[in-house]
């Protein structure tokens, strides 16, 4: 069909043969006047020979500066070689001679037959552009400029075969033949950077060399509009999916999808502190989570925060169960979750035999009901170090390497991240079965060589800040992307989701873990409540400061919006219109004054959002706190989650009533502050009555900035 749409494109921009014999008639009808006057007028012969000399060669010049091919240069420099040498002749001796008027005719035929060489150069340009006229010229115009950069920059005489406009108006792409005598794209891709100076291009834009649809050609796409600077908001659409489709990360320069195929290839992420790994995380636990024949499995040894937002709804008994099948927070839990997994996958190469057989497939066919295990490590310094002195560091990090190293057929997956790829965090093997490979944005362009090897002419200018980094799958060339952006209320929306819908352990894989662990596995759920939940006697959670919400103002722009209103064009991988989750901006009413703060936030928040009642998470998001600490700060005043469920936003959940908020301040005006002065005498770090109490999620001092520029 493109074929068919490309000879038709040529055809129609086929020149005419008036085209191309006209041109070849008024110049020998010149150059026959020329010799007349010459004659007339006694011009001296070493005239015509000097002109056609300089003419010849200036043409010959040019021709190399706008790339043109060899051929068209000697037809050019040939025809004006013919016409000076003729042109002597006539002036030496005299025009006026039939021999002499026979040998321009033969020698004007010549050229116009010969004239379809340098037309075929504006023809294969005009065959590569649309039928609009305008365009046709911009990009024939542009077709010309690169290849005569790729000349200047790489020694390379390329044809552009293609030109196509990106459809969200932030750069074009060229379809490049190489020349013949073993021209690689390597090279070309390895000057990425020196064509994208030599062009110009504005910070945070580049030019990025892919496939061709054969070896002898390459795809070069070049951003003429900093995407990468933009926030990507994760797509608000859950439908269920499968783990055999590529899971979305985010989206490259010309806004296309970054989407990665899971189902086989195990990950490797790195990069700088603040670069934005855990996001990334988040965005993938999203992805791999929404399947319906997945089970996500984390290990964060630092702390946990890959893990906690996505537990939160069910550590306040919103979801009868986690959207996680396992998440370790320290070392004994995670070597637990590593030696049942290592088991299930040693038995699966047992037990799947006769489903392989039956399925005809050599990979494991995954389903609801003999699911995939994604086991995500964050921070994998503190899992797996090989220099580390803990035996349990080592046994851990050999299990894990066991399960990625053997585990991609049986359908148990590793995806490791941590802060760099040398051997000090992840060990070679690691880094060498890692089939998918994102660095994040770093300081220092050395951390990338680490991890995709040196030499592969990427730049750190190609990037710009936090979420940006660049993927590799396999063997081909690592691609700037920018990872999809999850707010903390979106996690909470979607984490219910999965916990609703995800499927389960395998009754195989129960059994193995129960054999392996005895009551360890069935009991997972309490240790992780146990380790994720916030302590339920902090007496302090009542003072915690209230949010000062984000001005409007203090939001990030886009700064194609503030370019001139361009529209944000980061292609939704679902085709359906993503919508900002972000938590809405409330503005704190006045009058907290003798209203707890805590209350009078929430109604804030309320009077904000135009209701009456309020979701817990959504009220711990918009107060920047969590559940557990929000119901434990209302406790005190009188104030709980309403008995039932009720809908908001499609989503039946519990939460919070005005009407129980306004009680609960007239009570505290009432009673004169009564509730806060008995909270606030348990601790001594209570700040006098009197004093302004910080806002609720600020600290003390501003909290750093988060790194990267
Ligand atoms: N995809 C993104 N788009 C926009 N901003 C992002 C993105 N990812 C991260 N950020 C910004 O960078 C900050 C740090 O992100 P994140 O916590 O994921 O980094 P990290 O590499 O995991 O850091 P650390 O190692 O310190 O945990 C976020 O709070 C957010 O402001």
């Amino acid at each position: 069909m493109a074929d068919t749409r490309q000879r038709a494109r040529r055809t129609e921009a086929a020149p005419s043969d008036v085209v191309i014999f006209g041109p070849t008639v008024r110049t020998t009808l010149a150059v026959a006047a020329t010799a007349a006057a010459g004659d007339m007028f006694g011009l001296p012969a070493y005239w015509a020979s000097g002109a056609a000399l300089v003419g010849g060669i200036g043409t010959a010049l040019a021709d190399v500066r706008e790339g043109a091919s060899p051929a068209a240069l000697v037809y050019r420099f040939s025809c004006w070689c013919g016409s000076g040498a003729w042109l002597t002749y006539a002036l030496l001796d005299t025009p006026w001679k039939l021999n002499t008027w026979a040998a321009l005719g033969v020698g004007a035929l010549t050229a116009a037959v010969l004239s379809r060489i340098p037309a075929r150069d504006g023809e294969r340009i005009r065959a590569a552009t649309t039928s609009s006229a305008l365009v046709l010229g911009s990009n024939a115009r542009l077709a010309q400029e690169w290849e005569a950069r790729i000349m200047r920059v790489v020694h390379m005489r390329v044809r552009i075969e293609e030109v196509q406009r990106w459809s969200n108006g932030a750069g074009y792409s060229l379809l490049v033949d190489l020349p013949s005598g073993g021209a690689t794209r390597d090279r070309l891709a390895s000057a990425e950077s020196n064509l994208a100076s030599d062009a110009k291009l504005r910070n945070g834009c580049g030019v990025e060399v892919t496939k061709g649809p054969n070896r002898g050609s390459a795809w070069m796409h070049v951003s003429t509009i900093n995407l990468l600077g933009e926030i990507l908001d994760y797509p608000a659409e859950y439908a269920p999916r499968s783990i055999l489709e590529p899971v979305y990360l985010g989206g490259y320069r010309n806004g296309a999808p970054a989407s990665v195929p899971l189902r086989e290839l195990a990950g490797l992420i790195t990069g700088q502190r603040g670069s934005g790994k855990t996001s990334l995380l988040h965005a993938l636990t999203a992805g791999v989570g929404l399947c319906t024949d997945t089970v996500v499995l984390h290990i964060d040894l630092n702390g946990g925060g890959m893990s906690q937002p996505w537990l939160d709804a069910w550590l306040e008994g919103e979801v009868d169960r986690p959207p996680l099948g396992w998440a370790a927070s320290n070392m004994d839990e995670a070597l637990l979750l590593s030696e049942t997994m290592l088991a299930i996958v040693k038995d699966r190469k047992r037990s799947t035999r006769r489903i392989k057989k039956q399925a005809n497939a050599s990979l494991l066919p995954v389903s609801a009901a003999l699911p995939y295990y994604l086991i995500m490590v964050d921070e994998s310094a503190e899992a797996m170090s090989p220099t580390s002195n803990d035996p349990r560091v080592a046994k851990l990090r050999a299990n894990l390497e066991e399960i990625q190293r053997i585990g991609r057929n049986e359908a148990v997956n590793v995806i490791f991240s941590g802060l760099r790829a040398t051997a000090d965090v992840v060990s070679p093997n690691v880094k060498k079965q890692s089939g998918f490979r994102v660095g994040m944005f770093v300081q220092d362009e050395e951390e990338l060589s680490y991890l995709f090897g040196w030499n592969k002419g990427i730049s750190l200018d190609d990037l710009d800040g936090a979420g940006c980094g660049f993927v590799q799958f396999d063997k081909d060339r690592p691609r700037p992307f920018k990872a999809a952006f999850l707010q903390p209320l979106q996690i909470g929306e979607i984490s219910t989701t999965i916990s609703a819908r995800r499927t389960d352990f395998d009754p195989r894989a129960i059994a193995v873990a129960r054999a392996l662990t005895g009551d360890a596995f069935d009991t997972r759920f309490d240790r992780m409540r146990a380790d994720f939940a916030d302590p339920e006697d902090d007496d302090d959670l009542d003072l915690l400061p209230l949010p000062a919400p984000s001005a409007p103002g203090q939001l990030p722009q886009s700064p194609l919006a503030q370019a001139g209103g361009f529209p944000l064009a980061w292609e939704n991988p679902n085709s359906i219109a993503a919508q900002a989750t972000a938590p809405k901006q409330v503005a704190l009413s006045a009058g907290g004054g003798e209203v707890p703060e805590v209350i009078a936030a929430a109604l804030a928040v309320l009077d904000g959002l135009g209701d009456d009642r309020i979701h817990s998470a959504d009220l711990a998001i918009a107060l920047g706190t969590t559940m557990d600490k929000l119901a434990a700060a209302l406790r005190p005043f009188g104030v709980t989650t309403l008995p039932n469920k009720f809908v908001r936003n499609g989503k039946d959940r519990r939460g919070y009533d005005r009407a129980d908020l306004t009680a609960a301040a007239e009570r505290h005006r009432n009673r004169g502050g009564q509730e806060a002065v008995l909270v606030g005498a348990a601790s001594p770090t209570t700040p006098p009555s009197d004093s302004p109490t910080p806002p609720l999620g600020e600290s003390p001092t501003p909290p750093t900035s988060p790194g990267g520029p």
